[in-house]
């Protein structure tokens, strides 16, 4: 912060009020994002001003934050039809606005509170600014919480079956222009996400989906049993504090106290694999036998690796896997962890850009047939957006719907005019270089730039699954574009007549499940495929897809 601003700051409290310190660095994080192109939580680690608040100013600080870039463009929107006339907002003053914007529309603070705060908040940025902020956050108190608590209040009605709250458009599954709207309100979420979302999941999820958008996401664990015996899992966890919940007879559980698991050492040690509930049924569904080979394309930092050993490991025995991701740093970072979860005897990792999977020949250090392919594809992460806030607006449509506007791309559809920039993805669609000459062959088919690297990516992948072996493929997003637009494209490639698909609930890390486990699986399985959904379980949207290479 410059001096200016820490003076501003000393002199603001006019009427003996000044901007509490979560506040204050939450505006500091969101101008970081910005400045930085970031992602929220990557800019946290790293904030002294977080480090040095109270638990509770942390998570209220991490909420204001998040939430104020989950919603910029719909703040912007809201806050643009007070300004008309006033002038231009400079960023930092910006920034700030947002944040308390979004305490206003969709936390519980007292809207009096809320806007006393932002006054002093703006202030701290720009002593000037501390007028304008007045006024427009008592416009947005008084005339657009009330419609975001109304459109909240109907949407909760429609979940909870109440049709008075609901109101008039209670009756049938169809979404209307009001739906959308009160859906787009409450989720903050851009419009063109909104009617995606309820096209791929239907209105009666969207609306669950919508709600829980802004809630901080749920925290999920499972024992890696190199460490920790899953039988001592609950008691460990328990005695911790951390209120395990049993998913189902899974073993994962939900922590409904998940404050203390950071300092509890369990992470760094590799004894529980924290991952979202939907990660770890598609970990189950892609389950490897003990003693199986598995190629594991996209291994990222290795969480899915982790996953898939627990998995086997629950069943007797370790699989061998090796890992491969375009990202140096990301398999140094899956290699240590390897080496904490004493597994690096098994999965190792490789650098290499995946579309160099494909032909006859095996690239050097990668075998010729496995007896799964496991693609963890990149992709848009639209169904972790409560994860990851700033996808929701900085993910450019056009990398993912075919015909949209120039210039939204991703890398590798290099030959392809248009193709240069890249989509939000929290782990890395975007990649940098690849193989001389591959144009992603879907580029000029007819997909979009992100699907088109996708299908470039499991059609190469897939020359790498012996006759007989699995080919898995998910991502973390609902978009079909992303999912069976791209299982169906590679099923109609040569490589892929040589392909069936196969139900994921008769995986066999499913099978191996109790019967509830396997109703959960079930529920979330469609015509064949996997999407979760929130419902019981709060959960991100994954997606996978189960095939099967013929012969043996
Ligand atoms: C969804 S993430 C994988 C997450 C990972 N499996 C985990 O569980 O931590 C997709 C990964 O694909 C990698 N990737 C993107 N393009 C690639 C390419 N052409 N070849 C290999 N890896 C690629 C990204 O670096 C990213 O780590």
């Amino acid at each position: 912060m410059g001096g200016g601003e820490e003076r501003a700051r000393r002199t603001s409290g006019r009427r003996g009020s000044r901007a509490s310190a979560a506040r204050v660095a939450a505006a500091d994080l969101v101008r970081e994002v910005r400045a930085r192109d970031g992602r929220v939580k990557d800019v946290a680690r790293g904030s002294a001003a977080l480090a040095g608040l109270s638990e509770r100013d942390r998570d209220l600080a991490m909420r204001l934050a998040c939430g104020a870039v989950a919603t910029s463009g719909r703040l912007d929107e809201v806050m643009g039809s007070h300004l008309t006339g006033r002038g231009h907002l400079e960023p930092r003053v910006r920034d700030a606005l947002r944040v308390s914007c979004f305490e206003l529309l969709y936390l519980s603070t007292p809207a009096s509170v809320a806007v006393d705060q932002g006054v002093e908040l703006v202030r701290v940025r720009s002593p000037r600014a501390a007028g304008l902020a007045n006024a427009v956050l008592r416009r947005v108190a008084e005339e657009d919480r009330p419609r975001v608590e109304a459109a909240r209040r109907r949407l909760e009605g429609h979940v909870t079956g109440d049709a008075a709250a609901a109101g008039p458009a209670a009756a049938g599954d169809a979404a209307d222009a009001d739906d959308l709207a009160d859906l787009a309100l409450v989720s903050g979420l851009p419009d063109w996400l909104v009617h995606e979302l309820v096209g791929a999941v239907g209105l009666p999820a969207a609306r669950r989906a919508c709600l829980d958008e802004l809630e901080p996401a749920p925290v999920y664990v499972r024992a890696n049993p190199m460490n920790l015996s899953p039988g001592e899992a609950p008691a460990c966890l328990a005695g911790l504090g951390l209120g395990p919940r049993r998913v189902e007879d899974t073993d994962v559980y939900l922590l409904e106290r998940p404050g203390a698991l950071a300092s509890s050492g369990l992470v760094q040690e590799a004894a529980v694999v924290p991952a979202d509930l939907a990660a770890q049924l598609v970990a189950l569904v892609a389950a490897p036998r003990p003693g199986a080979t598995v190629l594991e394309v996209g291994q990222g930092r290795g969480t899915k690796s982790l996953l898939l050993e627990a998995a086997a490991l629950a069943c007797g025995g370790v699989a061998d896997i090796l890992g491969v991701d375009s990202e140096a740093f990301k398999c140094r970072v899956s290699r240590r962890r390897m080496e904490a979860a004493r597994l690096s005897d098994h999965v190792s990792s490789l650098v290499l850009d995946a579309r160099e999977l494909g032909g006859k020949e095996a690239p050097a250090g990668v075998a010729t047939g496995y007896d799964l392919v496991f693609v963890d594809a990149p992709c848009s992460g639209s169904g972790t957006m409560r994860r990851h806030p700033e996808i929701a607006w900085s993910l450019a449509r056009a990398s993912v719907e075919p015909g949209g506007p120039e210039g939204a791309a991703v890398p590798g559809c290099s030959a392809v005019p248009g193709c240069s920039a890249a989509p939000g993805d929290p782990e890395g669609a975007a990649v940098s270089g690849g193989p001389e000459g591959a144009a992603a062959p879907g580029c000029a088919g007819g997909l979009a730039p992100l699907p088109a690297l996708q299908l470039q990516i499991l059609t190469a992948a897939a020359a790498r699954v012996r006759p007989g072996g699995e080919l898995v493929y998910a991502t973390c997003s609902f978009l079909p574009q992303e999912n069976a637009d791209v299982v169906d494209a590679f099923l109609g490639t040569d490589e892929g007549a040589d392909f069936e698909l196969a139900p994921v609930c008769e995986a066999w890390g499913v099978r191996r499940l109790g019967e509830k486990g396997q109703r959960l699986l079930r529920s979330f399985s469609d015509r064949g495929t996997f999407l979760s959904l929130p419902g019981k379980w709060a959960c991100d949207l994954h997606f996978c897809a189960r095939m099967v290479r013929r012969g043996q």
